[in-house]
C-alpha cells in the first residue's frame, strides 16, 4: 500500500522546520541570543491588537463595525505568483492610509516569497502614523523561536494555526506570545478547532475559509462558526477568499468583526478605492 502524499500544509511545515533549525544554528540568531535581545529591551514598542481591531473607519456609522486586516502576499501555493515585486513598505502605507487596522505580512519564503525583512519594512513605513495598524506575522509557527523573531522584527501579533499544533503546544505558544505582549490571531477551520482555540483563552480567532490541506475555499466556513463565539468576548475574523463587497456584507450582517484580505487587494488596480468599496466605507473615511 502506498503512503499518502503529504498535503501542502505538511510540506510547508517540514520545510519551515528545516529553516528554523538553520536559523537557530546561525551565530547571531541562536535562541539564547534572541532571548538576550528581548531581555535587553531591544524589541520595538508594540500596540495592543484587540483595541486596535475595535477601531476602524466604520466605528462611527456601522453596527457592528468591521475592521480590515490587509495582507501583503507576493505569491501563494494555490495561485503561484500574485505580485512578486510588490514594495511592502509602499503597500503597507497604502493599506494604513485607507484605514486598515492590521497589516498581515507573509514571511514564509518558499511558497509565499515573503520574509522578515518585508515585515520589518511594512512596520517601518507605518511606524510614525497616528493610530498605526498592528503588524501581523503571517507564518507557520510551531516554535517559540519564531515568536521571539516576530517580536524582535517588529510584529505586534502572530498567527497560530490550530491545525498545525497539538493542544499542549498551542497553549504554550499562545502563553509565550501573550508574555511578549502580543495577543495572537488563532486560526481555525472547523468547530473542533474553534473549541480548541477557545480553550486557550484566545481573544482573537480567525476562521480560515481555505482548507490548508487541499486549497478548497468555502465562504460558509466562517458563517458556520459565528454562533460559537456570539456571546463571548472574542474578536471573530473571516480569513481568505474575500473578493468583493457582497462577501463582506454577509459577514458583517452575521456579526463577524474583521476580514482578512490578501489576493484581491494585491491585484486591485486602485487599492484605496477597492478597500472603500469592499468595506462599504465612505471615500473620505
Ligand atoms: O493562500 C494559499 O494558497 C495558502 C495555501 C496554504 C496555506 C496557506 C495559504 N494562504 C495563507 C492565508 O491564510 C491567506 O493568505 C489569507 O487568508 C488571505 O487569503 P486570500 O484573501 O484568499 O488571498
Amino acid at each position: 500500500m502506498s503512503a499518502k502524499a503529504p498535503t501542502i500544509l505538511e510540506k510547508i511545515y517540514a520545510q519551515r522546520q528545516k529553516d528554523v533549525e538553520a536559523a537557530k544554528a546561525t551565530p547571531g540568531t541562536r535562541p539564547d541570543e534572541l532571548d538576550t535581545y528581548l531581555q535587553m529591551g531591544l524589541a520595538p514598542p508594540l500596540i495592543a491588537l484587540v483595541p486596535r481591531l475595535k477601531t476602524n473607519p466604520s466605528t462611527s456609522f456601522a453596527n457592528p463595525s468591521l475592521s480590515l486586516m490587509a495582507e501583503i502576499k507576493r505569491a501563494s501555493p494555490s495561485k503561484g505568483d500574485i505580485a512578486p515585486f510588490v514594495n511592502p513598505a509602499k503597500q503597507a502605507l497604502l493599506y494604513a492610509q485607507a484605514g486598515a487596522s492590521v497589516i498581515s505580512v507573509l514571511t514564509e519564503p518558499t511558497w509565499f516569497k515573503g520574509s522578515l525583512l518585508d515585515m520589518r519594512l511594512a512596520r517601518a513605513a507605518v511606524d510614525a502614523l497616528p493610530n498605526r495598524p498592528a503588524i501581523l506575522r503571517k507564518e507557520f509557527i510551531f516554535s517559540s523561536y519564531q515568536i521571539a523573531e516576530a517580536r524582535l522584527w517588529g510584529a505586534d501579533t502572530v498567527l497560530l494555526i490550530v491545525a498545525m499544533l497539538e493542544q499542549e503546544l498551542l497553549q504554550r505558544l499562545y502563553a509565550y506570545s501573550v508574555d511578549l505582549g502580543m495577543e495572537p490571531v488563532v486560526e481555525v477551520n472547523s468547530a473542533k478547532e474553534m473549541a480548541r482555540a477557545l480553550e486557550t483563552g484566545a481573544k482573537v480567532v480567525g476562521v480560515n475559509n481555505r482548507n490548508l490541506h487541499d486549497f478548497t475555499v468555502d465562504m460558509g466556513t466562517t458563517s458556520g462558526l459565528v454562533d460559537m463565539v456570539r456571546e463571548k468576548d472574542v474578536v471573530l475574523c473571516a480569513l481568505s477568499g474575500i473578493q468583493g463587497p457582497e462577501d463582506v456584507r454577509v459577514y458583517q450582517e452575521e456579526g463577524v468583526h474583521a476580514v482578512l484580505v490578501g489576493e484581491s487587494l494585491m491585484r486591485a488596480t486602485d487599492t484605496t478605492a477597492f478597500i472603500k468599496e469592499l468595506l462599504g466605507w465612505p471615500v473620505d473615511a
